[in-house]
């Protein structure tokens, strides 16, 4: 079992743009992985996110009814950035290929790959 990581952040706390913002997060961590069996799905959101839960985007979009899902308060310091959607999968997968997009780029530039979507 392989534990991956993802980020990406909105810019305004609006159902239609958290939606999106999991869906391109969530085809990314799929697209760079190769993922056979998805155990859990654990979202973090930071404590200015409260219109829309990306556990409930995710699995609407991705029909995802038999997976263990979660969506937590991000613990919040100083200085760290709001409007970031945070994920954690447990899964089978071959590949361990972290992704973070938009400005949540900043959290982990180790992790960053050239093309990744702008800030
Ligand atoms: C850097 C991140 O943000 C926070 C800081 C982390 C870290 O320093 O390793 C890990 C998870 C988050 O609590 C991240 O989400 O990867």
């Amino acid at each position: 079992m392989k534990a991956i990581r993802g980020a990406t952040s909105i810019e305004a706390d609006c159902p239609e743009e958290i939606r999106n913002s999991v869906i391109e997060l969530m085809e990314e961590i799929f697209s760079r992985n190769k993922i056979t069996e998805l155990h859990s799905v654990i979202f973090t959101v930071t404590n200015d996110i409260t219109s829309y839960n990306p556990a409930t985007a995710f699995r609407k979009v991705f029909n995802q009814s038999d997976v263990a899902l979660l969506c937590l308060y991000e613990a919040s310091f100083e200085n760290s950035p709001g409007g970031i959607i945070r994920v954690l999968l447990h899964c089978e997968s071959e590949t361990k290929n972290f992704v973070y997009l938009r400005r949540a780029k900043n959290l982990r530039p180790d992790k960053v790959q050239a093309g990744d979507s702008k800030a």
